[in-house]
């Protein structure tokens, strides 16, 4: 549903995005990770046509220039509302609404799903970081377009805007929607994306769905004991393995919780804490950029 290939930027001779393709399949959420400066902005910047540089996008199969209204396509949140600072929000929102040519009358209700009924009064440049990316959310959410590109839309909102916004991209994409977000908030992309894309030293360096994730890495046990010792002989025993994780717990992989916890009981090794994990999307970003240290 929204595509892209070949994406290249240089700054002053510096590759800042070198060769970028990424795909957002309909009904899906996409998260763009990577450390700062790997070149999301840029990535996002060059799919929506506000960087000039090489490679292809395509939205619904078509490059975003060839749609009539693509704010009708595409809604994107870029940091910042754009508009006059001294413009008042419900102002900056109708001129918006003419644009896309949707009914002035729905910039309402698009304040007030985002919580700002009461900011409609308030300039531009009054908005506090939150506020702005709320009323940037309600631009973007304006022409009820089928694509997002977002970048870092949690950015300064508070957890009751945190969990609209979820629940809104989630429905988005459920409806049939593709949403591609770019953010530093592992446990909101966890939460929310079906696939992830890392990107390190303007390169895609891995991307998996987050069923893979999980898939590949199994499931584990953490696990954590006065006697790590004994433990690990006695898991090692039954097949397992026990690996130390922050000097406090410790990671068993090959035995699952039950067959850990009557081990335990049998051998008689007190267990303080006992949890089955699901590998996150923050343990496989971390994996991958851990590789990408070390070979860098
Ligand atoms: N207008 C610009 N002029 C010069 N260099 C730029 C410009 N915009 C971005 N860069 C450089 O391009 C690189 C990638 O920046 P980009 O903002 O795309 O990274 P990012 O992954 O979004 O980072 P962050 O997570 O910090 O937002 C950085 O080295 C940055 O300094």
């Amino acid at each position: 549903m929204l595509s892209a290939s070949g994406l290249a930027k240089s700054y002053r001779g510096k590759r800042v995005v070198d060769g970028v393709s990424l795909a957002v399949p309909a009904g899906s959420v996409t998260g763009l990770l990577g450390a700062n400066g790997a070149g999301k902005t840029t990535t996002l910047r060059l799919m929506l046509g506000l960087a000039h540089g090489e490679g292809e996008t395509a939205v619904l199969g078509r490059p975003l220039r060839e749609w009539h209204s693509p704010g009708r396509v595409v809604g994107a949140v870029l940091g910042g509302v754009g508009g006059h600072p001294r413009h008042r929000v419900r102002d900056h929102l109708a001129m918006v609404a003419h644009g896309l040519g949707v009914p002035v009358g729905d910039v309402g209700p698009a304040l007030a799903a985002i919580g700002l009924e009461q900011a409609t009064g308030l300039r531009l440049g009054q908005l506090s970081l939150g506020m702005a990316q709320r009323v940037g959310l309600a631009q973007a959410l304006l022409g009820s377009p089928r694509v997002l590109i977002l970048d870092e839309p949690f950015n300064g909102l508070d957890p009751h805007s945190i969990a609209w916004l979820r629940g809104t991209l989630r429905r988005i994409a459920d409806e049939g929607g593709a949403v591609l977000l770019s953010s530093h908030l592992l446990a909101e992309i966890d939460q929310l994306a079906d696939h992830v894309v890392v990107m390190a030293r303007g390169r895609v360096t891995a991307q998996s769905s987050v069923d893979q994730i999980t898939e590949r890495a199994g499931l584990h046990v953490v696990v954590e004991s006065p006697e790590p010792e004994r433990l690990a002989a006695a898991i090692a025993e039954n097949g397992g393995c026990l690996e130390p994780l922050d000097g406090v717990r410790a990671r068993v992989t090959g035995l699952d919780r039950h067959q850990v916890g009557h081990l335990a009981a049998e051998r008689g090794i007190p267990l303080y804490w006992l949890e089955e994990k699901t590998p996150s999307v923050e343990e496989f970003y971390l994996s991958v950029a851990e590789e990408e240290f070390s070979t860098s």
